[in-house]
């Protein structure tokens, strides 16, 4: 089993009222390059912190610990400048590195530097990219290199598509917007990768959805375009953050079937953020229970189904109505 990112001793502190939120506190863990890996926990327990946080999406968190990244060569990539780090290495530099031999280090929080470009608190641009909501980097520390790029390395999916794509822009030029700065496309070649990525998802009428509007779909079209948006720079890393979590029941299958369906074709990761453990044991093959901010346990997803280690687990699965039932998925021999 090949490492696609080592997390060590990761704690993320907010800023809140004038004290300190400890939201994760000293976490480790390895993800594995292909696998799908859910983390589930109660509301408050730190799951969207830690996706933020592995995503580098977190630029006013007080952010300690370690991540090593085991990512491809990107050589010949091209990275938008607004999503380097100020202290990166020389985008020549970028690409020397591959799977399994030199990893990217993020040492996070060590010397801070209250100079850096990093936004102030609170502060978002609102541009989406890739399904990621566009920032300043954080001041990451970077001891070797090759840090993720958000957009090209990670893919984002988060709960509510309306609020990740741009409301006046037309679906076709979001999506192929991201296949063109990182991919170094042009627009018309572009504009072919957003048509195959609608058809990949299972958008009615590709043709006419490119020119689409995000208010004109469905809240289930909408996160399949978002979804296509995340994965049009072929990232390594998806991570779908409650991404089903305001759909109802029929259309989160649907969701479901899609994510397993394109991590597969395209060999990603899958982080698969959510609250609901039966949702996660259909998807995953291993699973985090996060409580307090805190790991609880980690295993095969039969394991923690089966014979949970912690009490804690034990008492998430007995709170699961679902779960002895058949699984969402199979429920009407849905298709994605
Ligand atoms: N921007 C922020 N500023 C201050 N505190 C925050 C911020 N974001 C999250 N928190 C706090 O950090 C803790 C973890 O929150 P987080 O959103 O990561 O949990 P979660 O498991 O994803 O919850 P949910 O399922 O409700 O989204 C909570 O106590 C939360 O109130």
């Amino acid at each position: 089993m090949t490492a696609l990112a080592v997390i060590r001793d990761l704690t993320v502190t907010y800023r809140r009222d004038g004290g300190e939120v400890a939201a994760l506190k000293h976490i480790s863990f390895d993800i594995v390059a292909g696998e799908r890996l859910a983390i589930i926990g109660e509301s408050g327990s730190g799951k969207s912190t830690l996706a933020l946080a592995i995503a580098g999406l977190l630029p006013s968190a007080k952010i300690e610990g370690k991540i090593d990244w085991f990512l491809p060569s990107t050589l010949g990539a091209r990275a938008p400048p607004s999503v380097l780090p100020d202290i990166s290495p020389s985008r020549g530099e970028i690409g020397r590195f591959a799977v399994g031999r030199f990893p990217a280090t993020l040492v996070i929080g060590e010397g801070r530097d209250e100079s850096a470009i990093s936004p102030l608190e609170g502060e978002m641009s609102g541009r989406t990219e890739g399904g990621l909501v566009e920032h300043r980097p954080q001041k990451l520390f970077t001891r070797s290199s090759h840090p993720p790029l958000g957009g090209r390395d990670i893919g984002f999916v988060f709960q509510d598509p309306s609020a990740s794509l741009d409301p006046v822009m037309p679906i076709g030029k979001q999506i192929a917007e991201v296949a063109r700065t990182h991919l170094g496309l042009t627009w018309p070649q572009a504009y072919t990768q957003a048509k195959i990525l609608l058809e990949r998802v299972r958008l009615p009428d590709p043709d006419s959805a490119l020119r689409a509007f995000p208010h004109q779909l469905s809240g289930g079209q909408k996160q399949r375009v978002a979804i296509a948006a995340a994965i049009a720079a072929g990232p390594k890393l998806l991570i779908a953050d409650e991404a089903t979590s305001a759909l109802d029941t029929i259309v989160q299958a649907d969701i479901v079937a899609l994510i397993r369906r394109l991590v597969a074709e395209d060999g990603m990761t899958l982080l698969f953020i959510s609250h609901d453990i039966a949702l996660a044991s259909e998807l995953a093959e291993r699973i985090a229970v996060f409580r307090h901010g805190q790991l609880v346990e980690l295993g095969p997803t039969p394991r923690i189904i089966n014979a949970p280690a912690e009490a804690y687990t034990r008492t998430l699965l007995d709170a699961h109505i679902g779960l002895d039932a058949e699984p969402l998925s199979n429920r009407s021999g849905r298709h994605a």
